[in-house]
């Protein structure tokens, strides 16, 4: 059992309640949980369960109506938006089902953006951008225009500038909503093997079960609370992973790439 000090996200009583004229809808209904560090959480839930609620209440997106999120020990809906600005731009990734990628920019534009917001210097930011585009399989694709890629290459970009400024948290929502079948199963092998890579803790939305599947732990929302939490066999996670493509060894050499790169300049 791990202790106290591997935990990174503590959700506490969080409710939240949006008003719709006289109307109360109960989103998220008084929901407590610990991710620790390190682990692939997914919130699993229906349509209108209130999973991406509850992910961008933990993301300081949405306001809490009750209860507390604390991130690395940091009530963070107590913090200024000045702090909760600067904390997620240092500690928070996100990968969204639309991509979110700028259309007037280059795929290596894109992923260099969170270091340029980091004011890292352009030759620096623009060599791990680089590198971590070879990473997600994009070295060809460095100058392409996300309208002239396809749907799981501009989610591979949209991964790339997730992971790009090592975030020790990245928050994902639906990554592959918007994916065919076997996009999605190499786009959840991507997500989870870069995070192995350097410990990172993903917070994942889905209403898929098979994708799920790719989680350490469940929590499965139903109508705003929590139904039930399961722990993913890693037996059988294993023989899931045997059975499918194995992870590009190059995904999993992101860490040793980025630290030699960091190191060198
Ligand atoms: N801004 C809002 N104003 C009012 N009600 C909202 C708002 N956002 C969400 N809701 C309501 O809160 C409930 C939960 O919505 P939420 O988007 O969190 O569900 P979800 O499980 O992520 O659904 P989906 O998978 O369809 O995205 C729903 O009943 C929804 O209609």
């Amino acid at each position: 059992m791990k202790n106290d000090q591997d935990i990174i996200i503590q959700v506490k009583n969080a409710k939240k309640i949006y008003r719709m004229g006289k109307e109360r809808i109960v989103a998220v209904d008084d929901v407590s949980f610990s991710i620790k560090r390190g682990e692939f959480c997914c919130l699993y839930g229906a349509s209108g369960s209130g999973k991406s609620t509850l992910l961008n209440l933990m993301a300081g997106i949405e306001k809490l109506s009750r209860g507390q999120i604390i991130i690395k020990g940091y009530n963070i809906h107590k913090m200024s938006e000045k702090a909760l600005a600067k904390f997620r731009q240092n500690t928070l990734g996100f990968v969204f089902q639309s991509y979110n990628l700028l259309n007037s920019m280059t795929a290596l534009e894109n992923v260099e953006l969170p270091l340029v917001f980091k004011h890292m210097k352009p030759k620096i930011r623009r060599k791990l951008a680089r590198q971590m585009l070879i990473n997600v399989g994009l070295g060809s694709r460095l100058k392409h225009k996300p309208t002239e890629m396809s749907g799981g290459q501009q989610q591979r970009v949209g991964i790339a500038r997730a992971f790009v400024s090592k975030p020790e948290i990245v928050f994902a929502d639906e990554p592959t909503g918007n994916l065919d079948s076997k996009t999605s199963r190499e786009v959840m092998e991507l997500i989870k093997s870069m995070a192995k890579a350097n410990n990172q803790t993903i917070v994942m939305v889905t209403h898929d079960r098979s994708l799920a599947d790719y989680a350490d732990r469940i929590i499965h929302i139903l109508d705003g609370k929590i139904q039930e939490i399961i722990e993913v066999n890693p037996d059988s996670k294993e023989s899931q992973e045997s059975s499918e493509n194995t992870p590009n060894q190059v995904y999993e050499q992101t860490a040793d790439n980025i630290n030699a790169l960091s190191a060198s300049n």
